[in-house]
């Protein structure tokens, strides 16, 4: 399928509510989701509950450039396997807005082409785990990114959560249940015959063991 160039005039609509309103709040969970596991899961809805979201919206990196050193798995699976993930939520939807955009992911292109799914009345929450908030000022134009979204750092198992390096105002930090899972390791699980269940969803385990994913 031919990908849209980067910044294309109107994103892909997502699927769930999705749609436009004023005073809508929108959650934006993003991530490689290499895969989706339980602790992204966890970490949207508790920000779901302490934000009161109409909806939080999972966005699968396309290109995730501050990772290409390592080997992705193509973006069709990790999306198939987010959709699963989140499927049972009503308040959790999956958009393809990084996956259909050619050229490395950045969030800055995230926020506005959901800006253009929602509408400028919805108000966007963009949320990151402590580990990539302590990264934020590497990204692109990192310096528009608070105007587009206000950011909302979750706590993770390793990681320091930290606000210091970010301007005043724009980031919240929540305390969410501890879970001490990643998606590297339920990689090298798989790839070690170990198990996944209750690391990830249900049919999550049985999509990796469909398309024999990281063996
Ligand atoms: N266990 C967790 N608790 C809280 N936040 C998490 C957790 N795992 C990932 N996140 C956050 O979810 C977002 C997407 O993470 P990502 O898809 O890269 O998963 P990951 O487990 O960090 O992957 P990998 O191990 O391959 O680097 C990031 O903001 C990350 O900080
Ligand atoms: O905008 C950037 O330059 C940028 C650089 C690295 C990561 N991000 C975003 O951070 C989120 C988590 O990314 P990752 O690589 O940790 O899965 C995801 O939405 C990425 O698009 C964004």
């Amino acid at each position: 399928m031919a990908k849209r160039p980067s910044r294309p005039g109107k994103a892909t609509a997502v699927p769930g509510s999705g749609a436009a309103g004023a005073g809508r709040r929108i959650g934006i969970m993003g991530g490689t989701f290499d895969p989706v596991h339980h602790g992204h899961l966890v970490a949207a809805s508790e920000v779901a509950g302490r934000f009161e979201l109409d909806e939080v919206v999972f966005v699968p990196t396309g290109d995730p450039w501050q990772k290409a050193g390592s080997r992705v798995t193509p973006a069709e699976d990790r999306y198939l396997m987010t959709v699963i993930a989140t499927a049972s939520n009503p308040r959790f939807a999956v958009s393809r807005v990084d996956i259909d955009r050619d050229g490395p992911t950045y969030t800055v292109d995230t926020l506005r082409d959901l800006r253009d799914v929602y509408g400028a009345g919805a108000k966007l929450f963009f949320i990151t785990g402590a580990d990539a908030l302590s990264k934020i000022l590497s990204w692109k134009d990192a310096e528009h990114l608070f105007e587009l979204a206000h950011f909302v750092g979750v706590t993770r198992p390793g990681f320091t959560l930290s606000d210091s390096h970010l301007p005043a105002d724009a980031v919240s930090l929540v305390q969410v249940p501890a879970l001490a899972i990643s998606s590297s390791d339920c990689r090298a699980r798989v790839a070690g015959g170990q198990p996944v269940w209750y690391l990830v969803p249900d049919g999550v385990v049985q999509y990796i063991a469909k398309r024999h994913l990281y063996r």
